[in-house]
């Protein structure tokens, strides 16, 4: 397993943040997410860095459908981050947590009438529009509210991501946005000429989701600026913003080969540089939404091993307290991931197990075939890079209650979400 932000070990014991799993696990028990503060600082941090907010006003959305406790809204708000909203829940935590909602893109390709009044009626700063469905809606809700608003257009730039097939989403064949090749985007334009209340600002794309090459995304940066100039040239609208996105992909298991987002950003930063030269427009303002690359190794999750069936010369199958409930992305995208366990690390390995959820489900399967240390029932393992995409799709399937939540910093745990209750598992149900 490798060690991410400040984990350390000693006398084989894994602590995060200076504070022991194996503290963690006895005192608010397991399943637990555990959530390293300073990595996440640090990530944001690179971001804001090398992406260069503060130097050329580009801005760094970070997308709260990764994971988006009020924790999360406040600590991105901290570190000078923008944030990226795709329903009226994830709008309505960040308001609640008194993120500023100028900072706030909403995104969806089905935004409801609810939600679209709602971010009108908060003030968010843009709506990354998606379709002409939206487009008219948006407009007939502001002039009946008397109010105007800033948008760009989602466009499909029809590059294709080496990704999982459901996490691609670049692809002419897609569900999101304008498409690029029938003429789409230049009919909104055209619509948009007409309308009072809708000021187009700029242009979105997102290629898709883990992905490791930066060439794709330079090929966005490539299509996007082309389609400022033609734009300008051709209907005389000014795009000032140009959005790409999400990051880059991350560290899961060992065949995972990362890029840094400091090597992301800049290759990102020169393009679009080169690019404006080349074609001799501004450079407008930049933009990403990077969830997994800020958040996905800086958690992980603790689990208690529970039945250990061994079938001999077949399979050892090591059961866990948790599973697809709480990290569905196995399940759903094979996805890979590595363990350990927490007071054995360094122990020799040796051991062919498969990780196994507690659901009724043969497919809940939370790592297929490890090489490990030696487990034992009551052991407290750990999986690591589970902070994106974990805590924000899990369910209470089977009627398994969501985990608790905490984060740790500086030798010190704090509580960001509560464990349900089997008695909140019925709060919604009429007696
Ligand atoms: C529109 C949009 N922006 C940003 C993201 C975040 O992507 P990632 O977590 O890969 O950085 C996604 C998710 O794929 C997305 O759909
Ligand atoms: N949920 C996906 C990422 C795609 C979500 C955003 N379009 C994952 O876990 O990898």
């Amino acid at each position: 397993m490798k060690l991410h932000g400040s984990m350390t070990v000693e006398n084989n014991t894994l602590s995060i943040g200076g504070v022991s799993c194996l503290d963690l696990a006895q005192k608010y028990s397991t399943p637990l997410y555990v959530f390293d503060e300073e990595l996440i600082r640090n990530n944001c941090r690179e971001y804001v860095n090398y992406f260069k907010v503060n130097e050329n006003k580009n801005k760094v959305a970070y997308a709260g459908k990764a994971f988006l406790p009020i924790y999360m809204c406040k600590l991105i708000n901290e570190e000078n981050l923008c944030l990226d909203v795709v329903s009226g829940g994830e709008l309505y935590t960040a308001y609640k947590a008194g993120f500023p909602m100028e900072n706030i893109l909403f995104h969806g390709n089905n935004k409801t009438i609810d939600e679209i009044k709602l971010g009108i009626d908060l003030g968010v700063g843009r709506f990354v529009v998606d379709n002409f469905y939206e487009l008219d809606l948006i407009e007939k809700i502001c002039i009946e509210n008397n109010k105007t608003q800033k948008i760009y257009f989602r466009i499909t730039p029809g590059i294709e991501a080496h990704t999982h097939d459901y996490i691609k989403t670049g692809q002419i064949d897609s569900k999101f946005g304008f498409t690029l090749t029938n003429g789409e985007l230049y009919d909104a334009i055209k619509k948009i000429l007409n309308y009072k209340n809708i000021k187009l600002v700029g242009l979105h794309a997102h290629i898709g989701s883990q992905i490791f090459d930066i060439e794709p995304f330079l090929d966005e940066v490539d299509i996007m600026l082309n389609l400022v100039k033609e734009i300008k040239e051709k209907y005389n609208v000014d795009l000032t913003e140009i959005d790409l996105g999400g990051g880059i992909g991350v560290y899961y298991s060992k065949n995972d080969k990362p890029k840094t987002i400091k090597d992301f950003c800049e290759a990102i930063i020169s393009k679009a540089d080169e690019t404006c030269k080349k074609l001799n427009i501004e450079l407008p303002t930049l933009i990403i939404e990077p969830g997994r690359s800020i958040i996905a190794n800086a958690g992980s999750t603790l689990y208690t091993v529970g039945s250990i069936k061994d079938i001999k010369d077949i399979r050892t199958y090591v059961s866990v307290d948790g599973g697809m409930t709480d990290n569905i992305r196995p399940s759903l995208y094979q996805a890979k991931y590595e363990c350990s366990v927490v007071n054995k690390i360094g122990n020799n390995k040796g051991n062919n197990v498969t990780i196994a959820g507690k659901c009724c489900e043969s497919g809940d399967i939370l790592i297929g075939d490890i090489d490990i240390m030696k487990i034992e029932s009551g052991d407290i393992l750990i999986t690591t890079s589970t902070g994106a995409y974990g805590y924000s799709m899990s369910s209470n399937y089977n009627k398994i209650p969501k985990a608790a939540v905490v984060s740790v910093i500086n030798g010190e745990e704090k509580l960001i979400c509560k464990r349900q209750s089997y008695e909140d598992l019925l709060l919604l149900e009429m007696q």
